[in-house]
């Protein structure tokens, strides 16, 4: 037994563990008996009600149908209520503080839900997100203040103590205010990676918790630097939003635009640990084939990052820049009132022997600017129809009205939407900055203008209309444009996130600043510190692209490796040799990150066949496992893994500022191990 396992406050907190799994243990009983109660009486209410069916009149079949479902709600609040205790009895609070407030004083622990014991009517467990819960987060100890619903509650913070309980057992065990180092956030980090995001409620930090529960930012953008744990902290706001405002906001009200589908698969689990059901994900394609209703082909912004590394084509870096830049959207704005004040061509005309001036016809087709244009021809004929009731004491005939609404029609200059796009780049007198990528597709550049131009003159559908909080991530893969929609589309309160210092494509990004400009009343804040990788990892990131606000948590490990190899075939052995060595570790996931694709491919084909958990990660991919994952630095955005391998670090690989970025994103997701390989001359970001 060791020496912490004997001390009295140890004892003190085994008791106090026990006896919470008893009581955990008393209600989940009790709930047991009720949810047996209820089944029954479901069952014995539907069979009085389908054997005396033909006895009841209306009203009482609907009076035993609304006691049926408001027993099957009762059933199922209660079976909610049994899987959160469930939970808990595994591991029932992380973390304790004592509050004293006068001569009382009280210890109050901290789990993931909330424990109220019913039988006795007291709370053993406090949920992470209630207000009380704030003071483990912010308040070491000494005075603190927390804002309850019934106003300021003033008190002393006189003890705080984390834990680390599992399969209903203390694992750790430590006192916050005696030990300079938060042990159990070191202890944290040090843990080999999982299948996906874990949650991190027990560990989360003072600046962290800030932002998790700022409840006020209409728009909130995140900065922050690489593994500072920005799309934690995003998952936990959200999970903090649900639980705050309970009543007037659901999961489906919430919305996550995600780089991809595998990231989306990787974050997907954090919401139900954290006892709220998944939330949408939508991605950035999938959202515009949606807004133009599947009726354009276009070419993925991963096929565009790949034909700007893979290709050296001057004229569309030229296009994809223009387009990225806020000019352009200022362009479109002009074009746009342009296109607007000139589709109309509005005459005098006659409609049952009645004039309707032609000043009136474009009065009218003006005030309705705002719908879709079908709706709004719909407008205008119906508004005409109307005044030449009132003006000249005539109802239309059927027939009539057929020829007004054909004759305003025809006024109406009717070009499709892509054609009025090209449009654009005519009168603004620079032909060659559109081009139609293969297959006759879009470029993928040109997708979101042209949604943007339809949503000023046509209007779009979206499903997502009644979202209340929208959170982006990767928010510096993103060009004004984009933001643009995005702010058309969604009126509501968001969350963006995101790192200048990643983006994956220049010629289709965005700053901090540059997006608070398009997204209005935005309030931003900046985290700094990098809780992912050891400090040698950060400190070798660091040499890649230097950010001297970066504070790296002060966690020990190797040294990142730069490995010379001799040959293409000496290079595959080492990539090889090192996976069996990952193979045979404790670490759960190695990423092989890449420039391209196609050396991603090489390097997956060579290792296929003698290894059993690996998979090549691709466009397409849906889902993030264990094992060996190949990828591409931009498909490995977002994602971490215990070990990264980057193949071919030499100087003509990772030569320009973009590629500077993605050697930069695929260091950067390495949490305990980083080993490089090159041919030849070493890139210069790493000399
Ligand atoms: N307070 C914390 N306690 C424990 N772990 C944390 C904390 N904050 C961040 N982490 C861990 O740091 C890692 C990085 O977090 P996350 O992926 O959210 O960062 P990020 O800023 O979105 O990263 P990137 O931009 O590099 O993709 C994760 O393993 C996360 O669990």
């Amino acid at each position: 037994m060791n020496q912490q396992a004997e001390s009295p406050e140890r004892l003190a907190e085994r008791h106090h563990l026990d006896h919470t799994l008893e009581r955990i243990e008393a209600n989940l009983n009790e709930l047991d008996n009720r949810l047996e109660a209820y089944a029954e009486d479901i069952q014995a209410q539907k069979e009085y009600l389908w054997s005396n069916r033909d006895e009841m009149d209306h009203i009482e079949k609907i009076s035993a149908r609304e006691a049926i479902e408001q027993s099957v709600m009762s059933g199922d609040n209660a079976l909610v209520r049994r899987q959160k205790l469930e939970k808990l009895r595994h591991s029932p609070y992380f973390g304790r503080f004592d509050f004293a407030r006068g001569v009382e004083e009280e210890p109050v622990y901290i789990g993931v839900h909330h424990f109220h014991d019913d039988l006795a009517r007291v709370s053993r467990v406090y949920d992470w997100r209630a207000p009380i819960a704030s003071l483990f987060y912010d308040v070491e100890s000494g005075p603190a203040t927390y804002e309850s619903p019934a106003g300021t509650v003033a008190g002393q913070v006189t003890l705080k103590r984390q834990f680390r309980i599992k399969g209903g057992e203390i694992e750790l065990m430590i006192d916050s205010a005696v030990h300079v180092v938060d042990d159990v956030l070191q202890e944290e980090l040090s843990r080999t990676s999982d299948e996906g995001m874990k949650n991190i409620v027990a560990t989360i930090q003072r600046d962290q918790n800030a932002i998790i529960r700022n409840d006020e930012a209409q728009v909130l953008v995140i900065q922050g630097v690489a593994g500072s744990g920005k799309t934690s902290i995003a998952l936990h706001r959200i999970a903090y939003l649900l639980y705050r405002f309970k009543d007037t906001l659901r999961s489906e009200d919430i919305l996550i635009i995600s780089p991809n589908r595998v990231f989306s698969d990787y974050i997907a689990n954090v919401l139900p640990e954290l006892g709220e059901e998944t939330v949408n994900q939508v991605g950035m394609e999938e959202l515009a084939d949606e807004l133009l209703d599947g009726q354009y082909r276009f070419e993925s912004f991963f096929e565009q990052t790949t034909a700007l590394l893979e290709k050296d084509d001057e004229a569309m870096k030229a296009r994809l820049r223009y387009k990225a830049s806020p000019e352009f959207l200022t362009e479109l704005d002009r074009y746009a009132a342009h296109v607007e004040a000139n589709r109309f061509a509005a005459e005098d005309l006659w409609i049952a022997r009645r004039l309707v001036p032609a000043w009136l016809l474009e009065e009218v087709f003006r005030k309705h600017r705002n719908l879709p244009t079908n709706e709004r021809l719909r407008q205008v004929s119906w508004e005409i129809e109307r005044k030449i009731g009132n003006q000249y004491n005539y109802d239309l005939e059927p027939e009539e009205r057929k020829q007004l609404k054909a004759a305003i029609k025809t006024m109406l200059r009717q070009t499709t939407l892509r054609e009025t796009y090209r449009g654009f780049y005519d009168w603004l007198g620079r032909p060659e900055l559109f081009k139609t990528a293969s297959r006759g597709r879009l470029e993928y550049a040109d997708v979101f203008p042209l949604i943007y131009l339809k949503m000023r003159l046509e209007g779009v559908h979206s499903r997502w209309r009644d979202v209340k909080h929208l959170l982006i991530d990767e928010m510096q893969d993103y060009n004004p444009v984009q933001y643009a929609v995005i702010g058309r589309l969604f009126a509501c309160k968001k969350t963006v996130l995101g790192d200048a210092y990643q983006s994956v494509n220049p010629y289709s990004a965005s700053k901090a600043d540059e997006i608070r400009g398009v997204l209005r009343q935005a309030a931003c804040v900046t985290l700094n510190k990098s809780y992912r990788s050891s400090i040698e990892i950060v400190r070798f990131a660091q040499r890649i692209s230097p950010n001297p606000d970066l504070e790296a948590i002060e966690r020990h490990g190797e040294e990142p490796r730069v490995i010379r190899c001799r040959s293409r075939h000496d290079e595959l052995d080492t990539i090889a040799a090192m996976a069996r060595d990952f193979s045979e570790s404790e670490h759960n996931t190695l990423g092989i990150v890449c420039k391209t694709p196609k050396q991603a491919r090489k390097v997956f084909d060579a290792l296929d066949g003698s290894f059993d958990r690996l998979q090549l990660l691709g466009e397409q991919s849906a889902a993030f496992g264990r094992g060996i994952i190949v990828c591409t630095a931009h498909m490995a955005k977002g994602l971490e893994f215990d070990r990264v391998l980057v193949p071919e670090a030499t100087a003509k690989n990772y030569a320009t500022d973009m590629e500077r970025n993605l050697l930069y994103v695929a260091c950067t997701r390495a949490m305990h191990r980083l080993v490089l390989t090159h041919r030849g001359e070493i890139s210069s970001f790493l000399q």
